[in-house]
């Protein structure tokens, strides 16, 4: 019996660790570990399998959307010269799965309901196509973040058209993403201009930049497209703090 917890135990070790691993090089999709009593948190049900990558094509996907993602996946190989003559590639495309929160222990996340049921928003309508699908592609170097998006039937607001809401949500992701580069953050403001409706089942490119930073304080402007540029649907500015992620999930 002993022997069967220590070997449990020292499973669920290995399993944190490859997951520290993992986070280390996917800051986005976890949380570093810092403190004791927020002991482990990653994201990844290891021990059950490879999770699934939600960013990557499926059948439902249209010939815009998959344009798309076949010219940003493309940039994903190129390499540009660095300092020193080495070679980089700047772009990367960022992996996308159903949940943040797998492993945690201590505080609020104690609760196993919690731990098992928690869905990324954006990721937990099951059915391919029906809400939001999408890939996200990060350039380091030029502090980018493109998000290529194709918004599903369950997504509608006025009829026929996306609600404003799931616009702010797509908003949200993309420069979240952006504004999380180098660490945990928050949303302090978004700040959002509609211009012109998006339909639904559309496909849209959301690019955005990081305008300024002031400390804890990054800017960061976006716009939502049409994929070949030419019709602007929405235009926005938000404003991330950099938070202490411990204090986030300790509930302080
Ligand atoms: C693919 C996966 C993608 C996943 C990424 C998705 C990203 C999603 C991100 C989110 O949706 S986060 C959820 C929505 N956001 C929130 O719930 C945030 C709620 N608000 C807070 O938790 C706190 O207000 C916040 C952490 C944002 C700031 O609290 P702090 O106590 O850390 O900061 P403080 O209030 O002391 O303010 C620090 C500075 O920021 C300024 N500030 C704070 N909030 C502001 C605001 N709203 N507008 C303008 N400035 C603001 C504030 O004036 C001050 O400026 P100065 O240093 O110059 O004095």
């Amino acid at each position: 019996m002993t022997r069967g917890l220590g070997r449990v135990f020292s499973g669920f070790k290995r399993l944190v660790t490859l997951s520290v691993m993992w986070s280390m090089k996917h800051p986005m999709y976890s949380v570093p570990l810092r403190s004791p009593s927020v002991r482990s948190m990653a994201v990844l049900p290891l021990p059950f399998g490879k999770p699934k990558d939600l960013s990557l094509p499926n059948a439902t996907w249209g010939p815009e959307m998959m344009q798309l993602y076949e010219h940003y996946n493309s940039l994903c190989k190129v390499e540009v010269e660095a300092e020193g003559g080495q070679k980089k590639v700047p772009w990367k495309r960022i992996p996308g799965y159903n949940r943040l929160l797998k492993y945690a222990t201590g505080g609020v996340y104690l609760s196993k309901m919690i731990q098992s049921k928690a869905r990324l928003f954006t990721r937990n309508i099951r059915e391919p196509g029906a809400a939001f699908e999408y890939a996200l592609f990060i350039n380091s170097e030029e502090e980018k973040c493109v998000g290529i998006w194709q918004v599903g039937h369950l997504l509608e607001g006025p009829p026929g058209h996306v609600h404003g809401g799931a616009i702010a949500t797509i908003i949200d992701t993309v420069t979240g993403c952006l504004a999380s580069l180098s660490g945990a953050v928050m949303t302090a403001n978004l700040n959002i201009n509609y211009r012109s409706p998006i339909q639904l089942g559309n496909t849209v490119v959301v690019e955005s930049i990081v305008d300024k930073r002031e400390g804890r304080k990054k800017f960061i402007s976006c716009k939502v497209t049409s994929p070949d540029g030419t019709k602007l649907h929405t235009e926005a500015t938000a404003l991330f703090l950099s938070i202490d992620i411990n204090q986030l999930l300790l509930g302080r």
